[in-house]
């Protein structure tokens, strides 16, 4: 599984942040070195995006994200993986074709900039019940600009959109319905997933 890059993706609350730690442990108590990353970067671009997300909006903030992720690719991401490490991204391009779509922009707006970011080596999308998500959203602190702008639903409908545009383009991709799986649960199927990626 060495130099696999994989990204984790779904509605805010769906569980990535979650799957991504428990899969990294599970992971690496297979022998595995695994390196963790999120979108937007822990960089001071990414850390900027975090915090300025009242005042990046729409296009400037499709435009900010997206030389993250750039500028992630080169100094993080490639390295890790020319390391023979394991990648995992918590978000990836598919989050720009949703949440910059709850900023009103266009999908081909979106991956005009976006066009030349690496295929993934294996994309997951969590999905979970609309319900469920909105009350752990509903149990958080903070809500983001973003977070307010759609609703769970509006983000799943939305995830399926960039699967199909992205399946056009022979991303491989996988599904995985949480609603009856605990952690573990989530982190041993994404598991299969990737040993099947091996095997092919
Ligand atoms: N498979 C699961 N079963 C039950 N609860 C989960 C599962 N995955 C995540 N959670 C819980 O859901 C909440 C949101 O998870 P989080 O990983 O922060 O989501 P995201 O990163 O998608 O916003 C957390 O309280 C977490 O403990
Ligand atoms: C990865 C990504 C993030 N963002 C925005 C959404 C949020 O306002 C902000 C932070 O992302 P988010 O994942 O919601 O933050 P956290 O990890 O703190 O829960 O970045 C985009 O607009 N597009 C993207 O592709």
């Amino acid at each position: 599984m060495n130099g696999l890059f994989l990204a984790v993706e779904g509605p805010n609350g769906v569980g990535k942040t979650t799957t991504v730690t428990r899969l990294a442990e599970l992971l690496r108590q297979r022998g595995h070195t695994v390196h963790v990353t999120t979108e937007p970067s822990d960089t001071p671009l990414g850390r900027l995006i975090r915090s300025s997300e009242t005042a990046l909006t729409g296009r400037a903030m499709a435009l900010a994200v997206a030389a993250d992720r750039y500028a992630h690719i080169d100094t993080e991401i490639n390295p890790a993986l020319a390391d023979g490490k394991i990648v995992i991204s918590d978000r990836y391009v598919q989050s720009s074709l949703v949440l910059q779509r709850l900023d009103e922009l266009p999908l081909k707006e979106i991956w005009q900039y976006n066009a030349h970011v690496p295929p993934t080596s294996l994309s997951c999308y969590l999905r979970h019940s609309a319900h469920v998500i909105q009350q752990r959203l509903d149990q958080r602190q903070h809500h983001s600009r973003l977070e307010r702008a759609g609703s769970p639903a509006r983000e799943a409908a939305l995830y399926e959109d960039a699967y199909v545009f992205l399946a056009a383009r022979g991303w491989c991709q996988v599904w995985i319905d949480c609603r009856e799986l605990d952690v573990d649960g989530v982190a041993a199927r994404l598991l299969q997933h990737m040993e099947r990626l091996r095997t092919r």
